[in-house]
């Protein structure tokens, strides 16, 4: 059953990421709040299922909200787009929830795996700042997903996010340490001597060489195409892309709530 917006038309978006949950709070079509938590066990799914009011809710899943009573007193619906089967099953119980599938989205072409956080967060851009459109979402997984000024989907491509590339490195070899995505603030050097700024430097410049590569081509296919970045890694790829690049850096769009502007829109 598709849930009903309240009177207040307050509703919660849910983008379910392989590493963590992205939230947003909207009134009607404006974004009151928008927040990151982990992936939530299937006990607190169940209590939020219980919950009563909007308050009782934010308690649970908004890691510093206080108890205001001055919001809403009924339990708001929930939009979720996951690229995680196993954490939608678990929203099964939650009341009024509504799972956002590709035939919701009104882009043209797209094939039938294609993620659903691709094709919201493409669309999302694409009707805030026109198409032609690529976004690059720098998350669990690195993508690039583009359409054409018809909304058309041009395509895109997938490979290992920052964490990913790291963590994988320090899995499955058996010198390499894993190495934490926070602590590189500034490019390490390019030719380095001992093994953490090795493997950064092989990530780091790889990475940046990639995403030029990507823009430039899409540059190639669409003069006047538009770009732009979300994710949990997009602030350090885009300051790194900027001290490398600053030409093309300066064209970015930096916007982490793509997705949600794409709910938004289909809403
Ligand atoms: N607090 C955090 N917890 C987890 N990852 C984080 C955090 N802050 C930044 N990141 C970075 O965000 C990336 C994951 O991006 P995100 O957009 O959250 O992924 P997804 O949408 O795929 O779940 C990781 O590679 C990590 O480097
Ligand atoms: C590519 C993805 C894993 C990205 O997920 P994320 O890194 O944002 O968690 C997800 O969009 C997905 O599972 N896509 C299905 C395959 C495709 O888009 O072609
Ligand atoms: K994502």
């Amino acid at each position: 059953m598709k849930p009903q917006r309240h009177i207040e038309n307050i509703w919660l978006a849910l983008e379910i990421g392989n590493s963590r949950l992205h939230w947003a709070l909207f009134k009607g079509e404006t974004l009151d709040l928008a927040w990151d938590t982990e992936h939530l066990p299937e006990s607190v799914i169940q209590q939020l299922a219980q919950c009563q009011t909007l308050d009782d809710l934010l308690l649970i899943i908004f890691p510093i909200y206080h108890k205001t009573a001055a919001f809403s007193s009924f339990l708001p619906p929930i939009f979720i787009a996951s690229v995680v089967p196993s954490q939608t099953a678990l929203w099964q119980s939650y009341p009024h929830v509504e799972i956002i599938t590709l035939n919701q989205v009104p882009l043209l072409g797209m094939y039938p795996t294609l993620g659903i956080d691709r094709a919201l967060a493409l669309w999302g851009a694409g009707k805030v700042w026109g198409f032609p459109m690529l976004v690059i979402d720098a998350g669990t997984t690195l993508t690039f997903t583009s359409a054409d000024i018809n909304q058309c989907l041009v395509g895109g491509a997938i490979l290992p996010g920052l964490s990913l590339q790291f963590l994988t490195l320090g899995q499955k070899t058996g010198q390499l340490p894993i190495v934490e995505t926070k602590i590189i603030t500034s490019l390490p050097p390019r030719f380095a001597l001992n093994t953490p700024e090795a493997i950064q430097s092989g990530v780091i410049y790889t990475l940046i060489a990639g995403i030029k590569d990507f823009i430039e081509a899409w540059w190639d296919l669409f003069p006047q195409g538009k770009i732009a970045i979300k994710g949990g890694d997009r602030t350090l790829l885009f300051n790194h892309l900027q001290a490398l690049y600053p030409e093309i850096a300066v064209h970015l769009i930096v916007e982490q709530n793509l997705i949600f502007w794409g709910m938004r829109e289909i809403n």
